[in-house]
């Protein structure tokens, strides 16, 4: 086994394009968009009213909770990409670094840790997503097969102790190991 790149069956028709490198000693296979979307801007949240509630504590309504709730949650950008690697080796989604500066858009997870037990599990197939949040002051517009993160495989390192802990199989991705 090596490693590398499929399209996600249901996107087989969709024109998606294989990460890839754009100059030769890229270490990042940019991964585009695999729909339209926008992204709101965070500050279209009344955080005046938000800390003023709580510093006060007044409750917030329902409705503002939720409101506040569906702006800070990150988008999940599909990519209709998923990936394959050897048992030892990582794939590390990280931001282009034009997108904080160009359209306002961060990965609120930091990086994006795609283990090699994620490939075709049974619940989502192995599809990668990629977290963005805009934080800029206008809503950010993004198309299909616009370039939205990259991707590096990397080796890891295992821990004397890792033995001690018996491993679960993956079933999924974003908490499914959580208990
Ligand atoms: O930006 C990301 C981060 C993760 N994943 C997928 C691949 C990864 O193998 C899986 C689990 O990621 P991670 O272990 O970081 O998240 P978790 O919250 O611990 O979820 P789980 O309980 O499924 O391990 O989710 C993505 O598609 N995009
Ligand atoms: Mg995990």
């Amino acid at each position: 086994m090596s490693r590398g790149f499929e399209i996600v069956s249901k996107y087989q028709n969709d024109g998606i394009n294989i990460p890839h490198r754009t100059t030769e000693n890229a270490a990042g296979y940019d991964f585009e968009s695999a729909v339209d979307f926008k992204l709101p801007s965070i500050w279209k949240l009344n955080f005046v009213k938000l800390l003023w509630a709580i510093r006060h504590e007044n409750s917030l309504s329902e409705d503002e909770v939720a409101k506040a709730k569906a702006i800070l949650k990150p988008y999940l950008v599909p990519t209709g990409i998923k990936a394959y690697m050897n048992p030892e080796e990582v794939l590390i989604i990280a931001n282009r670094s034009s997108n904080p500066l160009k359209r306002g858009l961060i990965l609120p997870n930091g990086i994006g840790v795609i283990d090699a037990d994620y490939y075709n599990n049974e619940s989502n197939e192995g599809e990668i997503f990629v977290q963005l949040l805009n934080f800029s002051v206008t809503d950010t517009v993004i198309k299909k097969g616009q370039r939205i993160a990259q991707g590096i495989f990397m080796p890891y390192l295992l821990a004397d102790q890792d033995d001690l802990v018996e491993k679960a199989t993956r079933v999924g991705g974003f908490g499914s190991s959580d208990k």
